[in-house]
């Protein structure tokens, strides 16, 4: 027999069977176990035993005394559904569990409340789509880019919340398939999630001690279990139900890889940065199961990853080349570099010798996958980390460690009863496996190119196949139901034959699943959601994917009958042809060490090897070559997508960075240009105020006349003389109410209103001829001084005396009102001088001369003061129309409580109104309607007249 199996030619089937039924504690029914071809008596004995229960599995897994033994499993069982096998036979079913953790918020950066996920109870969460702003109010249109509802509530068997630590979670959701195992029950656990939620974490854990995923503790757990029950390891597993004698070149020393002493050299570089101080070695999770005494138990694991629709054993020892230059890499100086080479495996269906019974499928197992006998955990758990360091794990923007393959770790254990050491059929093997999926990508988020783009597409298309393989398991699931549910209706086999293939096939993930989904023991699935940087619509469709699987059932009790299996054909590995050529990737992993800071690999990857007889596959799942093609093409039109949006994103964001800088110039230029304007304007309204304010002071009415304010500087030579006509025009519009005998027509009566002569006062005329003499800072001679107090006593007339009385007027009625000072000496002189001129040494023709010249001139000067007003009004910007200006504070008092706005206040000499300056920078036109500035005048007439003496100027221009 060991002969037979050391050359490969046989090996055996483990029996599946429970010999012993009465032996506590002894296990639940066993899914598709192996048992030895070759068959004795006493076996095929107990197999007809086992048979019978296998058959009636509640009188096994409720009624059993096995079962009472094992209280942790009776409950875990008691607690799941059951339906009717839709395959018709007595195997129980089981939904497929699925659990969900939150992953907790993790650094600052992130905020601190979950946006979307509200956890409702332990079974169940409450998704809302936080860009859903329309809820509270339904009448506005609702405008969303997601497809995904807005508001759903998904149902879990349990709902585990950031909080919860890695020993509760392991016990709640693991610990039961690591008894299963144990108890020869196969199980599938696998993790389903966005990159970045917490995948990883959950099935290998953290750094600190305490944070151990799952996978450490079930090492830990099975091998405080079978302390002092493990075997010599006789036999081996082998493909999915086969048993074979074992022989050295399994065992961990053969192969050079007892990591405790000698390892790999590839991992003796890579490694000792990698494990040398990981934390989580110290921990050991305590969890003891109490196991069946009478038999022994050995351990083995494998360690696959499919990474790009291709599988690869990562246990496998690799044939490496160390910095030779051979390689096309540009080597570091600071790092190694490796030529690796290693070689993609085929999924093969075992041969119909291992199938339990003539028409079942004895599965498909992964060729030349090796599977490594272990003593102890810390042994496992150095296996484990060579797997890590040879699996892809590349740096992502999302995740620094992103996973970039689905990795599937495969703990076997074979159990033998102690009497029978040397039968095989004595055997049964179960298996676990855990598997970490890959993220489902966020190619927009982590700006995925290239490579790592073609990965993308790769680990989608798995998760998408298994989305749709749960799709078609549900709803011919759903079909055999109700036709069992209905017997009449239709025939059964009508309905088995009619449902749909379901499509494992498609991707390599589920091809190497299959067997578990189709019925070979308990499947538990993890669904990792991070809700804080991940985005709702793709969390949403990890959780209809988990609402999906809940809904599929798997036989938990798929005994088939037992039979003696041919043997198996000799391998025909001699022929194999490879089916494409190699493909060279370049790798780059960082290292830890202080000394070397990264590795380079060189990474060739042969295609697996396809026997001649593979090729017309004999796998009874139909191939429908439109279905493979329209896979293919979704899977081309799905990358394209990916590059397009991603060159989208990138054209949009450079293109709006472009606009937003070039408005941003335009914004800065504009601003400084309104300044610029505003400054000048302001300037420009200053000084044409202030000129206006000194024509009035310069009358004398104001105070003394004040000195010649300057030109404004903008102004050029040509606008300097019109200025210099406009000032003093100005100056004559001033209507100059100095006596209390004016009529109030005449007062109320706008002085731009008439623009005749007799609009003109006398005094006002007096005064501008006076001040364009000082304006134009020269006395040009007595002639024209003569001239102008000529044109001054034309205009003045019969007003002359009437003027000089009120020059000396009593001006004292207005509290705060300055009188204006008396005319300076100067002119007066000059003015009583070309009087006396005029009536002495003048004759009369030359005096009728002088008249009619002076009344020409008197018409100019109006004519030139009326034109100047509209210049002036004009030329003015946010010029007031509508302003009063009153003569103290205490009238404009008055004015203002009578109502009505734009009265201003005409301040003193060197006072500065401050009311005023803010008005003419803020240019603000104020609209007076008729009425308010009647009210107004009459108001200011009437505080002027109820004081005797006042004088009161005004100006007021009605637009
Ligand atoms: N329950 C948790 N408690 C504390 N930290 C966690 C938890 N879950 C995840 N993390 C942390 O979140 C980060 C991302 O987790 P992880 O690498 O497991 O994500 P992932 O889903 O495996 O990503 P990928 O699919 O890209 O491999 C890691 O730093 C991990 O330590």
């Amino acid at each position: 027999m060991a002969t037979r199996a050391k050359t490969g030619a046989t090996t055996t089937r483990a029996s599946s069977r429970t010999k012993n039924l009465a032996a506590p504690p002894s296990p639940p029914p066993v899914a598709k176990a192996t048992r030895s071809k070759i068959s004795k008596p006493t076996t095929q004995a107990a197999a007809s035993g086992s048979k019978t229960a296998a058959r009636n599995p509640l009188a096994k897994r409720g009624n059993s005394p096995d079962a009472r033994a094992v209280p942790t499993q009776k409950i875990a069982a008691s607690q799941l559904p059951r339906v009717a096998n839709p395959k018709g036979d007595n195997a129980e079913q089981e939904p497929i569990m699925a659990y969900l953790r939150i992953r907790p918020q993790l650094g600052d950066e992130e905020p601190t409340s979950m946006p979307y996920l509200d956890p409702m109870s332990d079974t169940a969460v409450q998704m809302t789509d936080p860009n859903n702003d329309n809820q509270d109010n339904p009448s506005r249109p609702r405008f969303r880019a997601s497809i995904a509802s807005p508001s759903s509530i998904y149902k879990f068997s349990h709902v585990f919340l950031p909080a919860t630590d890695q020993a509760e979670f392991f016990t709640k959701t693991t610990l039961p398939l690591v008894r299963g195992l144990l108890d020869g029950q196969n199980g599938l656990l696998f993790t389903y999630g966005v990159t970045n939620s917490g995948k990883t974490y959950t099935i290998q854990g953290g750094n600190q001690p305490e944070s151990a995923g799952i996978l450490p503790r079930t090492l830990d757990v099975i091998f405080n279990s079978v302390e002092g029950l493990q075997s010599d390891g006789r036999f081996r597993p082998v493909r999915l139900y086969g048993v074979e004698p074992s022989n050295s070149t399994n065992s961990l020393v053969s192969m050079n890889v007892n990591v405790s002493t000698s390892e790999p050299a590839l991992a003796e570089v890579l490694a000792e940065h990698y494990s040398a101080s990981d934390p989580s070695d110290a921990y050991t999770d305590p969890t003891i199961l109490r196991l069946d005494r009478n038999h022994e138990y050995s351990v083995w694991l494998s360690y696959a990853e499919v990474y790009n629709e291709k599988i690869f054993d990562l246990l496998a020892s690799v044939n490496e080349e160390s910095g030779n230059g051979a390689s096309q890499i540009p080597r570091s100086a600071a790092g190694p570099s490796f030529l690796l080479t290693r070689k993609a495996l085929a999924v093969r269906p075992s041969p119909a010798s291992d199938a339990m019974d003539e028409n079942g499928s004895a599965g498909k197992y992964i060729a030349g996958l090796r599977h490594f006998r272990v003593t102890s955990a810390s042994q496992a758990k150095d296996l484990i980390k060579l797997g890590q360091l040879h699996r892809r794990v590349f740096g992502t923007l999302a995740n620094s460690q992103s996973s970039r393959s689905h990795g599937l770790v495969t703990i076997k254990v074979l159990r033998g009863h102690r009497g029978e050491r040397n039968d095989p059929n004595s055997l049964h093997i179960s298996r676990l496996t855990l598997v970490d999926l890959a993220g489902s990508e966020r190619t927009k988020h982590t700006q995925t190119t290239g490579d790592r783009l073609k990965e993308a597409g790769n680990i989608n298309k798995s998760l998408m196949v298994l989305g749709q393989c749960m799709e078609v398991m549900r709803s011919n699931q759903k079909r055999l139901a109700q036709s069992l549910a209905h017997p009449g209706r239709t025939d059964t086999r009508d309905v088995k034959k009619a449902l749909a293939v379901i499509p494992f096939r498609h991707s390599k993930l589920t091809e190497v699943l299959m067997d578990y989904f189709a019925g070979d023991g308990k499947v538990v699935m993890i669904v990792n959601v991070n809700p804080y940087d991940t985005g709702f619509d793709e969390n949403s469709h990890v959780m209809k994917f988990s609402a999906l699987t809940r809904e599929v059932f798997t036989p938990t009790n798929n005994a088939p009958v037992p039979r003696v299996a041919s043997p198996t054909k000799p391998s025909t590995t001699n022929k194999v042809r490879i089916s494409a050529l190699p493909i060279a990737r370049k790798v780059t992993i960082p290292l830890l060490g202080r000394k070397v800071s990264e590795a380079h690999l060189e990474v060739f990857e042969e295609e697996e090897e396809l026997r001649p007889d593979e090729e017309d596959d004999d796998d009874d799942e139909p191939i429908n070559p439109l279905v493979d093609a329209l896979f293919d093409e979704i899977e081309e039109l799905r990358l394209r997508l990916y590059d397009a949006e991603l060159r989208c994103a990138i054209v949009e964001a450079e293109t709006r960075e472009e606009v937003m800088k070039e408005m941003e110039d335009r914004m800065f230029a504009m601003e400084r240009n309104y300044a610029r304007r505003l400054m000048s304007e302001v300037e420009r309204n200053e000084m044409k105020m202030d000129a206006k304010i000194d024509m009035l002071h310069q009358t004398g009415l104001l105070g003394t006349a004040v000195k010649q304010r300057p030109v404004p500087p903008q102004m050029s030579s040509e606008e300097d003389t019109q200025s210099t006509e406009g000032i003093g025009a100005e100056k004559a519009f001033i209507d100059i109410s100095d006596d209390n005998s004016e009529s109030d027509a005449e007062r109320c009566s706008s002085p731009l209103a008439g623009k005749g002569k007799k609009n003109v006062d006398a005094s006002g005329l007096k005064l501008a001829a006076q001040l364009l003499a000082e304006e134009d800072g020269e006395v040009a001679g007595s002639e024209s001084i003569i001239e102008r107090s000529m044109i001054v006593d034309a205009a003045s007339g019969e007003d002359e005396a009437e003027a000089a009385s009120n020059e000396s007027g009593n001006d004292e009625d207005l509290d705060d009102y300055t009188p204006p000072a008396k005319p300076s000496g100067k002119s007066r002189t000059s003015t009583t001088a070309s009087k006396a001129i005029s009536s002495k040494s003048v004759p009369n023709d030359i005096k009728a001369k002088q008249r009619s010249s002076r009344r020409k001139s008197s018409l100019g000067l109006e004519h030139q003061m009326t034109g100047l007003s509209v210049l002036s009004e004009d030329d003015i910007p946010g010029a007031d129309d509508s302003v009063i200006i009153v003569p103290n504070r205490k009238a404009r008092q008055v004015a203002a409580a009578v109502g009505g706005p734009g009265i201003e206040y005409v301040p003193r000499k060197g006072e500065v109104d401050t009311v005023k300056k803010k008005k003419r920078q803020l240019t603000s036109k104020t609209v007076v309607t008729e009425e308010q500035m009647e009210k107004v005048v009459g108001a200011v007439e009437q505080r002027v007249s109820n004081n005797d003496n006042g004088k009161t100027i005004r100006r007021m221009r009605l637009s």
